[in-house]
């Protein structure tokens, strides 16, 4: 009995090695030592055993062997249906153009049933991608790269996102538009057609953003949390009127801060504290106030917002009273903690701008109607990555100067009228006009367009061709359009736009 189990577990081993090969002459970097393993177990177990070998082989299983060693046989869930098709003209990270759209099947391969996996999901507005940049060609990386945004310098490679990386894993984090079935509908990627997905997870900014507190912070004998049902929930958020300022003055236009999403934008963030007093929360230049810049939170303070509604035109300013409950019984002290702050900041945004959410009352009142209490909060910074900023310099966390004052300025970027009217001869997923080309994933021309302004105003091209081609013709595919532009010192030119020709 023993010898035929060990004959199948050789076999088996066999199929494995015979895989491994196979990848090895594909891949140069597969892990030759996981190869020489399975050599050693093979030998091991076509010879005759002896009781102390068989206790060890059962710890020495391939498969946690190969795991121990932090290798992994990987299986894509899927693979990417993008906009883009070709690494030229992708964007280089997704918040480059939110709306660049794509689609992922869980493969059957995985799951029987895929769409079991995504139970839940739909909860979630984003989530993480990890991903492998499969057409890297060859696996060639180095300890230094010369990210674009450096403009030739060199930095460390894992002070990057280069995908010329040891392992080629790429992870974005993309707006779950809908699940349906078991398909993942996104917006807001840098990833090509046919891109390999291993993993899914869901964004959660709690764990997700950084909190750099500092060492003595961690261990506080209380903790003030927010209660959100009393702030949030079946309660009525009375519109409080334009907010003043201490003068006296509206706010004044020059500090209002786009929203780019729901056509709103907003004017201000100001803390009402005890008293009455009027404390603006973010600078002049829109930037949050951090630090001892920040006035002190006090439980009773109301935090207020106002937008003005583009449509409209109509200013409205809501506030949201930040409360405290002393988890263990503590006596607290009656300051709110940054991130009590933020999140009441984050609610109002929840309310303002999630109004299928809420019920606005006969008397002008805003009713929020989240119902999962404890995750009102969460729910509001989910749909607010793009605040995630704020949200880091608040809570300490830093990034490379590079990143956000890069050397590389935005370009100007502009069609010839050529390239305008070619446009016309594309159409929204929905059209009818069998004489004109169907978009497949950008809802519209304008978001087409916006999407190939949004591609160009980074300058897609290499540092290599940056420099060295700079004459010459720029070809890129979004959705269903072949795109042929140029570069200036200061500008990027879109010449033609041609329907991608269908592979025969
Ligand atoms: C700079 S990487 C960043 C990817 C991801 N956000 C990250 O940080 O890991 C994005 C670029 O990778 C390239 N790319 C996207 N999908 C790829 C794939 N499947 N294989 C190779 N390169 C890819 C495109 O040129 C895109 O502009």
């Amino acid at each position: 009995m023993e010898a035929r189990g060990l004959q199948r577990q050789a076999g088996a081993l066999r199929t494995q090695l015979r895989q491994l090969r196979q990848q090895v002459n594909k891949d140069v970097h597969v892990h030759k030592k996981s190869i020489e393993d399975l050599h050693s177990l093979l030998n091991g177990l076509t010879k005759e055993p002896s009781q102390d070998c068989v206790a060890i082989r059962n710890q020495h299983d391939p498969v946690s062997l190969s795991l121990e060693k932090g290798n992994i046989r990987t299986v894509p869930i899927g693979y990417i249906e993008s906009c883009f098709t070709a690494k030229n003209g992708t964007p280089r990270q997704p918040t480059i153009c939110s709306l660049s759209r794509a689609r992922l099947k869980i493969s059957k391969i995985v799951f029987n049933n895929a769409e079991h996996s995504l139970m839940g999901l739909d909860q979630f507005s984003h989530v993480w991608i990890i991903f492998v940049f499969h057409k890297n060609g060859h696996q060639s990386y180095k300890a230094k790269v010369k990210p674009p945004r450096l403009n030739g310098l060199k930095t460390g490679v894992f002070s990057t996102r280069s995908p010329h990386r040891p392992n080629a894993i790429g992870l974005t984090l993309v707006k779950l538009d809908r699940i349906e079935g078991d398909t993942l509908y996104f917006s807001g990627i840098d990833m090509i057609q046919g891109t390999p997905v291993l993993d899914i997870k869901p964004y959660i900014p709690d764990y997700d953003t950084a909190k750099a507190d500092p060492p003595q912070n961690n261990c506080q004998p209380h903790q003030e949390i927010l209660v959100p049902d009393e702030q949030c929930q079946d309660i009525t958020i009375p519109i409080t009127g334009p907010v003043t300022m201490e003068s006296g003055d509206k706010v004044p236009a020059h500090i209002k801060v786009a929203s780019e999403t729901a056509g709103h934008c907003f004017t201000e963030w100001v803390q009402h504290a005890p008293g009455n007093a009027i404390h603006p929360l973010r600078k002049t230049d829109g930037n949050v106030l951090e630090g001892e810049d920040q006035p002190p939170m006090h439980v009773g303070s109301t935090i207020s917002a106002c937008i003005i509604d583009k449509t409209t035109d109509r200013e409205e300013c809501y506030s949201c009273e930040l409360k405290t409950e002393k988890a263990g019984g503590f006596a607290g002290k009656e300051d709110v903690s940054d991130e009590s702050a933020l999140s009441a900041v984050e609610k109002i945004k929840c309310q303002l701008f999630h109004s299928d959410r809420n019920q606005v009352t006969a008397e002008g009142k805003i009713i929020c109607l989240e119902s999962e209490q404890s995750s009102a909060a969460t729910l509001c910074q989910n749909k607010w990555p793009e605040d995630l900023d704020a949200a880091n310099q608040s809570s300490h966390s830093a990034i490379a100067t590079w990143i956000k004052q890069s050397p590389v300025t935005p370009l100007h970027v502009r069609f010839t009228p050529h390239a305008e009217l070619d446009l016309k001869q594309f159409q929204a997923p929905s059209g009818t006009d069998p004489g004109k080309i169907s978009l497949k994933y950008f809802q519209s021309v304008e978001e087409a367009k916006s999407a190939i302004v949004a591609v160009l105003s980074e300058d897609p091209r290499s540092i290599y061709r940056r420099k060295q081609c700079q004459d010459l013709l720029f070809y890129f595919t979004v959705d269903a359009a072949h795109i042929t532009s140029w570069f200036g010192d200061d500008f990027a030119e879109i010449l033609r736009i041609k329907p991608v020709k269908e592979k025969a």
